[in-house]
């Protein structure tokens, strides 16, 4: 049996298997009415689109509404790291070349750190920023996936099997392989998608170690590129990519995985892997990949990218799953809470824009302008919504990383790289506070039945 062969259903007739699938779903479908009926709040959400409140957090506030008079007035998005405004680090920072590095320490100690700080930080984090060859050649060329976020997953899973310590939830233990996953996720990202390239696109196999004195940034666009040259502003972007896209709060999906995952007691390992996981999905981290594709798809779909009403009966046509990939989704757009805009898309368009001037890609920077522009009404005029809909952070950042150069299978992986700080602090946050397991309920919503008889089933008599 060949490899492909071992994941087929070949010995399933076609009508045999379609009649599983039609009971599967017939089994699974739950009458609408009753969510309403038992104010079931879906998606963890009030009937106002607000999140149910499940925990509390000092490490970041994410800021879409003000509240006036009980009333939620949409704003201008805010995000704060550990009571920082993400923009004032981002323009206030001295060190210019280690943005991420500074913020991976706010999140985990809650304060920025001095120069002496600093230092040590940088010193711990060059130290864990290394892999065995063992490691490389065992996991990460083994089994190489198109998607690389599987490939983190199994790299990730897979060290626990090198940790001498795995299952401590110490505090300390804990942040010593919080560190060493933060150190080494760049590696396990970049020799991912070299092992990629190798196998799957042919391309030369690349492995370098990162290089010492250098950013997580820098070390990325190394690491990745044969000549290993990058320029200032390059390594700069993509360091302010890795702050914005470092933390956001304890309730977007990936984070409250993080939080579920660790509550039950399991290790490190386990608990990022499953954040991973969430990270991957197209309506969270992996909107910047699937906004790519979309945007290819309307560029070969729209003869004139400058015809408002063209672009705009594209962008219906995808809301009304007629388009792209049927889902109904103009990714990149909307999101949980922030309304007017999305701060950190806000920063993201002022580097796409400029780096679009530099690379004289300023027709594809025009389009992406006018679906951003266009598309938030739409939405809200086919879902018929009250909030404004805004573009998020991944609406510009595929295209920021394209013009760096970067493959777009990296663009979910450099999102994980940078929300493993994120990921660790609320980890931390979490085992530090002790939580109880989180457990919500499910109201039983079936029929309790007497047991079947294999008579009265051969003769289809089961009732339903
Ligand atoms: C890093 C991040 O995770 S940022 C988000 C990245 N994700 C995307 O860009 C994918 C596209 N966007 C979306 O799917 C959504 O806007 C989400 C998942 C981000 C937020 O979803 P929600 O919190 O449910 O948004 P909200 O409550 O405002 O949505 C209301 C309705 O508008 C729809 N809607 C929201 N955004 C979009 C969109 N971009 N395209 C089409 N419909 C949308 C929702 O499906 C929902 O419809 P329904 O009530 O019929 O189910
Ligand atoms: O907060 C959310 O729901 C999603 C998001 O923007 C993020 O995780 O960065």
């Amino acid at each position: 049996m060949n490899n492909q062969q071992m994941m087929e259903l070949t010995t399933v007739e076609k009508s045999e298997f379609e009649q599983l699938v039609s009971e599967c779903t017939r089994s699974g479908s739950i009458d609408s009415n009753l969510y309403i009926e038992y104010d079931v709040k879906r998606g963890l959400r009030d009937s106002n689109g607000n999140g149910v409140l499940t925990g509390l957090t000092e490490i970041s506030d994410v800021c879409g509404c003000h509240s006036v008079n009980g009333r939620k007035i949409p704003v201008d998005g805010e995000l704060y790291f550990q009571g920082y405004n993400v923009e004032d680090i981002i323009k206030g920072s001295s060190r210019d070349r280690f943005r991420f590095e500074e913020v991976t320490y706010l999140l985990l100690f809650g304060s920025l750190p001095d120069d002496k700080q600093f230092e040590s930080f940088l010193r711990i984090l060059t130290d864990l920023q290394e892999l065995s060859g063992a490691f490389i050649r065992d996991v990460i060329m083994k089994a190489t996936s198109a998607n690389l976020m599987n490939s983190l997953m199994k790299s990730i899973l897979s060290l626990y099997s090198y940790d001498e310590n795995p299952d401590d939830i110490s505090v300390p233990n804990v942040l010593r392989q919080s560190l060493q996953l933060i150190a080494k996720m760049p590696l396990l990202a970049v020799y991912a998608y070299q092992a990629y390239r190798h196998y799957k696109l042919d391309g030369t196999l690349m492995i370098k170690n990162p290089k010492k004195g250098y950013s997580t940034a820098e070390n990325i666009l190394y690491m990745l590129r044969d000549d290993g040259q990058f320029s200032e502003l390059e390594a700069k972007v993509l360091d302010i990519c890795l702050v914005l896209h470092a933390e956001h709060g304890g309730g977007n999906n990936s984070t409250f995985t993080t939080h579920v995952v660790t509550s039950s007691g399991t290790d490190t390992y386990s608990a990022i892997s499953a954040s991973i996981a969430s990270l991957k999905g197209p309506k969270h981290g992996g909107a910047n990949l699937k906004v790519q594709k979309m945007f290819a798809d309307i560029e070969a779909n729209c003869k004139d990218w400058e015809d408002r009403e063209e672009v705009c009966a594209y962008l219906n046509k995808i809301l009304d799953k007629e388009a792209f990939d049927k889902a109904g989704l103009i990714y990149g757009m909307g999101h949980a809470v922030y309304t007017n805009s999305d701060p950190r898309e806000v920063i993201l368009k002022r580097f796409a824009k400029r780096l679009s001037e530099e690379k004289g890609m300023q027709r594809e920077f025009a389009l992406y302008e006018l679906v951003e522009k266009e598309a938030g009404e739409l939405i809200m005029h086919k879902r018929k919504l009250f909030k404004p809909v805004c573009a998020n952070v991944d609406f510009y950042s595929g295209f920021v990383y394209s013009m760096l150069g970067i493959p777009e299978e990296l663009f979910t992986p450099i999102f994980a790289i940078a929300r493993i700080s994120g990921w660790c602090a609320h980890r931390l946050e979490e085992l530090v506070n002790a939580g109880k397991i989180i457990r919500p309920a499910y109201k039983y919503v079936g029929h309790h039945r007497p047991y079947c008889t294999m008579q009265d089933r051969n003769e289809g008599k089961q009732p339903r």
